[in-house]
């Protein structure tokens, strides 16, 4: 405790922020306070702050690089996110870059955002590097694409995607325009530790505020072409208290699509996300108020962008007068073969990674393309080497490229809006629908169904041991099938770098099972593959009870 006190009072001294000094003074003082622990609060009392437990969970460890970059709550200390850990982190990213090199800065709306991005160009100036700040908060798609575009030497995104309001994070892009991987996050982890106080940092302030020319030359590169038979096409519209609307607009425009129906209480950033629970479109209703928008309008295709508009989510109408909200496996295929239709050439490649559906394997192959399969992550489908002209993972992230390739080497939620009006226009100049799309690649290509089990918990060391118990006895049959192989990823396997993970494979079926690199999740990506047979919704009735079982399996072995 000692150590730990001593830790944050050097913090505490060198913290430039009033709130989270503030924060820390409190939590030092109700450390220095023995709990009172024979009487237990009743539970509708406030409980009595633990001091020194937070003061562990703060400064017992600090906060690495994940799937996607930093990202945590907001509040003092290593292990959250505040005007410390930002400077820190962009003082250990300066020193890994060489002398005379540039930084693009971006950010969303979420609380503290512009100040981290603002306090990164401060620390990188300071550093002596050029620093280029984004004029507002925009995608993270606009901020992949500008790296390159500005022939950054790295890029820096402040966003937490679609964490809870509480969080904040840190995306870092390398100068191919792709977040970090190893051994980069690894060298730039070393020159944060080497990092002195924040306070003694020099700060700089001639750096380049962009204008909104650096949106126009995203537009222009995305180079969408018009898209035939657009007319009348009704989309419904949620940039999910985000930042996507704006520019998501000029691309329907550009590429002569009408303008979606925006959902309006959605429709500004707002980083209290006051009308859903996760601003996430893939968490039970987040996705309501764009698909009673879709009821009132008659929309064609319902889309949903992510806060930081990199994921991208559909929903269609049913026969039957619904809504069925499509998988980021589905869409995936969907554009899969929307891209390879509109390009040629057998030295395309398209990527995807171990947790998404083996759909896609099944399609290069019928197209006669290339194929690859990577860690989870969009930053590892990036470093796939080839002519890529399409990326997705399960997690509703698409890079949708044309004949010379991917332009954003990251996910984009706005372009493959784009791409999925125009499939969506496509299909309907020939009197067809997504649906009756995704029942041609079942026939085609075999029914490929798709689900994942997420387990939320507050206690990290409950997802170690889960895993630890299954690598120990892992099960010898699930759901009535037989385990035939238990891969574990630790291992490195396929070729693959080493990451915490199992793979199980059963007859006719594939389970995932891993801890998220982004939230306290541990995930369980199921797939079933059948012959969708002559009745289709006969197979998917099938292979849903199939998942269905296999989620409840996996969940008691996870429990
Ligand atoms: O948050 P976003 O939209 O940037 O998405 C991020 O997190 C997703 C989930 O990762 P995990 O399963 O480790 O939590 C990743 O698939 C994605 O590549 C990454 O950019
Ligand atoms: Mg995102």
């Amino acid at each position: 405790m000692t150590e730990l006190r001593a830790r944050a009072e050097l913090w505490l001294a060198q913290d430039p922020d009033p709130e989270t000094r503030a924060e820390l003074s409190a939590l030092l003082d109700a450390a220095a306070e023995p709990l009172n622990n024979t009487a237990e609060p009743l539970s509708n009392e406030a409980k009595p702050l633990d001091g020194g437990a937070e003061l562990r969970d703060r400064f017992g460890t600090r906060l690495a690089f994940g799937t996607a970059g930093l990202r945590g709550e907001l509040g003092a200390g290593p292990n959250r996110m505040n005007r410390v850990t930002v400077m820190r982190a962009a003082a250990g990213l300066a020193a890994r870059l060489p002398a005379g090199s540039g930084v693009v800065i971006g950010f969303d709306a979420r609380h503290n955002s512009r100040r981290f991005a603002e306090d990164t160009a401060a620390v990188v100036t300071g550093a002596g590097l050029r620093a280029w700040l984004m004029p507002e908060p925009l995608p993270t798609p606009v901020l992949a694409f500008a790296v390159r575009h500005l022939g950054a030497a790295a890029g820096v995104m402040v966003t937490a995607s679609h964490n809870p309001p509480r969080d904040n994070g840190y995306k870092v892009y390398w100068s191919d325009g792709a977040q970090i991987v190893p051994p980069v996050d690894r060298e730039i982890s070393e020159a944060i530790d080497a990092v002195g106080r924040v306070d003694g940092l020099p700060l700089g302030e001639g750096w380049t505020v962009l204008g909104d020319e650096i949106v126009e030359a995203y537009l222009d590169a995305l180079g969408v072409l018009p898209v035939a038979d657009a007319d009348g096409l009704k989309v419904a519209y949620t940039p999910m208290h985000g930042v996507g609307r704006d520019v998501l607009l000029r691309t329907f425009e550009r590429a002569g699509i009408p303008a979606p129906a925006v959902v309006a209480e959605q429709a500004e950033p707002d980083p209290d996300f006051p009308t859903v629970a996760f601003p996430n479109p893939e968490e039970p209703g987040a996705m309501d108020l764009v698909l009673a928008l879709a009821a009132r309008t008659g929309a064609d295709l319902v889309i949903a962008n992510d806060p930081d508009a990199d994921r991208l989510a559909l929903a269609v109408p049913t026969r039957d007068g619904g809504w069925r909200a499509l998988t980021g496996d589905e869409v995936g295929g969907l554009l899969a073969e929307h891209v390879l239709r509109h390009t040629s050439g057998d030295d395309r490649l398209v990527v995807t990674t171990i947790v998404s559906s083996s759909l896609l394997g099944a399609i290069a192959r019928g197209h006669g393309v290339r194929f690859a399969e990577t860690l989870t992550g969009f930053k590892w489908i990036m470093k796939a080497e080839g002519r890529l002209v399409f990326g997705y993972e399960e997690a509703l992230g698409y890079s949708v490229g044309a004949e010379g390739g991917v332009i954003v080497h990251d996910k984009d939620g706005v372009s493959a809006a784009v791409a999925a009006a125009s499939l969506t226009s496509e299909a309907r100049a020939q009197g067809r629908s997504l649906l009756d799309l995704l029942d041609d690649q079942a026939r085609r290509y075999g029914l490929h169904a798709t689900a994942q089990l997420s387990i939320r918990v507050d206690d990290l060391s409950l997802i170690t041991d889960a895993m630890a118990r299954l690598r120990a006895e892992p099960p010898k049959e699930v759901a009535g099938r037989p385990v035939d192989a238990v891969d574990d990823l630790a291992q490195g396997v396929d070729g693959l770098p080493p990451t915490d993970g199992l793979r199980f494979r059963l007859d006719g079926a594939r389970v995932v099972v891993r801890p998220s690199g982004t939230e306290p999740k541990l995930k369980c990506y199921l797939e079933v593959v059948a012959p969708a047979g002559d009745d289709v919704d006969a197979a998917r009735a099938r292979a849903a009870a199939d998942l269905a079982a296999l989620r409840e399996a996996f969940a008691g072995l996870l429990a």
